[in-house]
C-alpha cells in the first residue's frame, strides 16, 4: 500500500497576534516551516478569508474565534491559545468541529503577580498622580495619602496559579493576605480564605482580581461591590475586563470612594497598537492604565511561545492531547513501526464497535487502541502494523458521528 500522508510542508500554521519568536523556532526545529505570521489580531471575516488553508491557528487574547470561524475552517485541527486565557474562543464549537484546544496555564502566572505587587506599591505611594504632576512641571512633595505597604490587607479574588503566587509575593513583603474563591483552596504561607466576597470587599485595602471571565465573574465588581469596599481602597484588575463595570468603577473613583485603580485589562480593547484606546477611566490621574500587558514579559513570551509551539506539534505529529482544555485527554507513546490512525467523533453509541467492524472487514490488525471521551466527544487512536488501506480510512470517515479522522505515518 502506497504511504500517503500530508508532507509538513502541507502543513499550515496561522500564527497571530506577534507571538514570539520562539514558537517558530519551534515549530522549525520539529519540521513545520509553512508558517503564515501576523503581528495583529484578525476581524472575523479577515479570519475566515486566512484560516480556509490552516491546519494550525495561533492566537493570543485578542483574535475571536467563534463558531463561524470553526464552520469555516475545513482543515483546522488544532487551535494554540499563547497564554492562559481561553474565553476568545468558543470551545464548545471547537469540540463541535474537532478541534483541539491548548494554551500555556502557567508560563506568565509569575509576570502577572510581580505587576500586581508592584501597582499595589505605586498606589499606596500615590506614585500614579504624582508622576503626572511632575510630568506637567509640576512638584507634589507631600507624605498625605502615602502609606506603606507592609501590614495592609490584600484582597484577592480567585487564588488559583495567579492569585496565590501573588500572594506569596505579597507576604514576602509584609502584606496580609486575604482570599475569596468559589473553591476551597490550601492557603499559602499564612493567607486566608473568606467566606464571601462582600467580607473580602469590607476587609481589603487593595483589592486584586484574578478570575477567569465567565458568565458568572461578567461585572462581578459593579457600584455595589464598590460601594461595599472600604472607603479609599484601591482596586487592581488584571484578570479580564468584563469582571468590572468600568463605568461604576469611574463613578466611584470621581467620587473619591475608591482612591485609586491599576487596571490592565478592558471590556472593549483595541485590536492593534494603531487603534484609539477608548475608556472612562482615561485622563483619570489616580488610574494606572496598562495595556493588557500583565503577562508581557521576555521571560513569559517565550516560555509560552515554546510550550503551546511544542503542544502543537506533539499533536501534529503524535496525536497527543494532554493538558487540552476542551477534547478528551490522551497521552500516547511514540509509534515507530506503526501507522496511527486518530478518529474525532460525536460521544454517541456504536461509533467505536464501527471502528472495530472496519478493521475487522478490511482484516487489518490493530496493535493498540487507545479511547478517551467526555460527554459531548470520543477519541480513539488506532495504531496498525499491516498495510492501512485507503478504502478502510474512507469508511472510517463514512462512520456515523464522524468529526475528524486524519493518519499519522
Ligand atoms: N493581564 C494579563 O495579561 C493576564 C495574564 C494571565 C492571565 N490573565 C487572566 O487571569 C485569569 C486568572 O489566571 P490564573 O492562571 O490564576 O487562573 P486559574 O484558573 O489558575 O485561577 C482562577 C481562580 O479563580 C477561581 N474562580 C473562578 N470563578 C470564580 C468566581 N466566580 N468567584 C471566585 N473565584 C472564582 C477559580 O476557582 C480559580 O481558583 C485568567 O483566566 C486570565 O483571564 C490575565
Ligand atoms: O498575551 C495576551 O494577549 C493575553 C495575556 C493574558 O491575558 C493571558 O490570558 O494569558
Amino acid at each position: 500500500m502506497a504511504k500517503k500522508s500530508l508532507d509538513k510542508s502541507k502543513i499550515k500554521f496561522l500564527l497571530l497576534e506577534g507571538v514570539h519568536q520562539s514558537a517558530i523556532e519551534t515549530l522549525h526545529a520539529s519540521g513545520y516551516e509553512n508558517i503564515e505570521y501576523l503581528k495583529t489580531a484578525l476581524a472575523e471575516d479577515e479570519l475566515i478569508e486566512k484560516i480556509q488553508d490552516a491546519h494550525f491557528v495561533g492566537l493570543r487574547s485578542r483574535t475571536q474565534l467563534t463558531r463561524r470561524v470553526f464552520e469555516n475552517a475545513p482543515k483546522l485541527i488544532a487551535a494554540g491559545c499563547f497564554c492562559i486565557g481561553t474565553n476568545q474562543v468558543d470551545l464548545q464549537a471547537a469540540q463541535e468541529h474537532g478541534v483541539a484546544v491548548f494554551n500555556a496555564p502557567y508560563s506568565n502566572t509569575r509576570s502577572v503577580a510581580e505587576l500586581v505587587v508592584a501597582e499595589a506599591i505605586l498606589m499606596m505611594r500615590g506614585i500614579p498622580e504624582k508622576n503626572i504632576v511632575c510630568h506637567r512641571g509640576g512638584w507634589l512633595k507631600s507624605a498625605a495619602g502615602s502609606y506603606e505597604i507592609r501590614g495592609k490587607t490584600l484582597g484577592l479574588i480567585g487564588y488559583g496559579s495567579i492569585g496565590s503566587q501573588t500572594s506569596v509575593l505579597a507576604e514576602s513583603m509584609g502584606m496580609k493576605v486575604k482570599f475569596y474563591d468559589v473553591v476551597a483552596k490550601l492557603p499559602l504561607g499564612n493567607a486566608s480564605q473568606v467566606r464571601s466576597l462582600d467580607e473580602l470587599l469590607q476587609s481589603s485595602d487593595i483589592v486584586s482580581l484574578h478570575v477567569p471571565e465567565t458568565g458568572a465573574t461578567k461585572n462581578m465588581i459593579g457600584e455595589r461591590e464598590l460601594g461595599l469596599m472600604k472607603k479609599g481602597a484601591y482596586l487592581i484588575n488584571a484578570s479580564r475586563g468584563t469582571v468590572v463595570d468600568i463605568d461604576a468603577l469611574a463613578a466611584a473613583i470621581k467620587n473619591k470612594h475608591i482612591a485609586g485603580a491599576a487596571i490592565d485589562v478592558f471590556p472593549v480593547e483595541p485590536k492593534g497598537n494603531d487603534d484609539e484606546f477608548v475608556s472612562p477611566l482615561r485622563g483619570l490621574d489616580n488610574v494606572i492604565l496598562t495595556p493588557h500587558i500583565g503577562g508581557s514579559t521576555q521571560e513569559a513570551q517565550e516560555n509560552i511561545g515554546v510550550e503551546v509551539a511544542e503542544k502543537l506539534v506533539r499533536y501534529s505529529d503524535n496525536g497527543t492531547t494532554i493538558t487540552s482544555v476542551n477534547f478528551p485527554e490522551v497521552a500516547l507513546p511514540e509509534h515507530p513501526d506503526a501507522h496511527r490512525l486518530l478518529h474525532v467523533h460525536a460521544n454517541v453509541p456504536g461509533v467505536l464497535s464501527a471502528i472495530n467492524r472496519v478493521f475487522s472487514d478490511n482484516n487489518i490488525n490493530i496493535s493498540s487502541q487507545y479511547l478517551q471521551t467526555n460527554d459531548k466527544v470520543g477519541y480513539v487512536v488506532l495504531d496498525v502494523h499491516s498495510p492501512y488501506s485507503e478504502t478502510a480510512l474512507e469508511q472510517l470517515r463514512n462512520i456515523e458521528g464522524t468529526i475528524r479522522c486524519r493518519v499519522l505515518f
